[in-house]
C-alpha cells in the first residue's frame, strides 16, 4: 500500500472495539463505527442505550476501558483539549451555551485551533443560519432554544473540524428548522470534508438525511437498512 492510499485508508474518525463502563455495567461493549471526512452518518437507539456515551467517549469526556479511537489515522487521546484541537468538535445535549455571553463570544468560543483563512467556515455558516448573524449581539440566554441550537451548531463548525459530534440534533428546532439545521450541515460537510455524526431520537429525520444509520443496541452498533422498521430496530 502506499503512503497515499494507506492516508485515504485512515481517513476521518475510526471507533474499534470501543468498551466503557459505568460502576461495572457495560454501556458500550465493542462499538466500532467509522465516519468518512463528507460522510454525515446517524446514530439511533432506544433511551440509555448509549447514544451520549458514545459522543462522549470519542471526545475524551467518558472514560473508556478499551478500544481504539481515531482520526484520519491518528490515535485520539482521551483528553477533551487535544481531541478539540484534534478537530473533533462536539455540540453536547443541552446545547452547552453560555447564557451570559452574546451570541458571538458564545461562537467564538468554537475556534480551538488556528485555521487558515481559506478554510474559515465564517461565510458559508452565515449563509446557512442567517438567524445567528441577526442576533449576533444578543445574550444568548435570551434566544430561544431552536435559537440557542443553531447557535451551537454555528459554534461546532467555526473551527473547521474534521469530525464534527451533534447529540440530539432536534432538540427544540421546530421541523422546518431541523430540515434547514440538518440540510446546512450535510451540505458544508460534503463541501468541506467534514464527517459528520448525529446522533438523534428521531430516526425518520436520521434516515432522510443521513448516508447510512446505525442502531445501538447491547453496547454494539449495526447497520440500519430498512427506514420503515422501527418495530424490530428498537425491540428486537
Ligand atoms: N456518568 C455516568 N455514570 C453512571 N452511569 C451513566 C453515566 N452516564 C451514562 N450512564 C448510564 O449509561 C447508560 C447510557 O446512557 P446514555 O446517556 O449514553 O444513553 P442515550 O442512548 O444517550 O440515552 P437517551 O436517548 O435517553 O439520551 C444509561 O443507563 C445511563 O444511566
Amino acid at each position: 500500500m502506499t503512503a497515499v492510499s494507506e492516508e485515504r485508508a485512515g481517513a476521518g474518525l475510526s471507533i474499534q472495539d470501543l468498551h466503557v463502563r459505568f460502576s461495572g455495567a457495560r454501556v458500550l461493549d465493542g462499538l466500532s463505527l467509522a465516519v468518512a471526512p463528507g460522510e454525515i452518518v446517524g446514530l439511533a437507539g432506544r433511551n440509555g442505550a448509549g447514544k451520549t456515551t458514545t459522543l462522549r467517549a470519542i471526545s475524551g469526556l467518558a472514560a473508556r476501558s478499551g478500544g481504539v479511537i481515531s482520526l484520519d489515522g491518528v490515535r485520539l487521546p482521551a483528553r477533551p483539549e487535544a481531541v478539540a484541537r484534534a478537530g473533533v468538535a462536539h455540540v453536547p445535549e443541552g446545547r452547552g451555551i453560555f447564557a451570559d455571553l452574546t451570541v458571538e463570544e458564545n461562537i467564538r468560543l468554537g475556534i480551538v485551533r488556528k485555521v487558515p483563512a481559506e478554510r474559515t467556515l465564517r461565510g458559508a455558516l452565515e449563509e446557512a443560519f442567517p438567524a445567528v448573524v441577526r442576533l449576533r449581539g444578543q445574550k444568548a440566554g435570551r434566544l430561544s432554544g431552536g435559537e440557542q441550537q443553531m447557535v451551537a451548531l454555528f459554534r461546532g463548525l467555526i473551527g473547521s473540524p474534521r469530525v464534527l459530534l451533534v447529540d440530539e440534533m432536534s432538540l427544540g428546532l421546530s421541523p422546518r428548522a431541523l430540515r434547514t439545521a440538518i440540510e446546512a450541515l450535510a451540505g458544508l460537510g460534503r463541501a468541506h470534508g467534514i464527517g459528520v455524526l448525529v446522533v438523534d431520537q428521531n430516526s425518520r429525520m436520521l434516515h432522510e438525511h443521513c448516508d447510512r444509520v446505525h442502531l445501538l443496541n447491547d453496547g454494539r452498533v449495526r447497520l440500519w437498512e430498512d427506514a420503515s422498521d422501527i418495530a424490530s430496530a428498537y425491540f428486537a
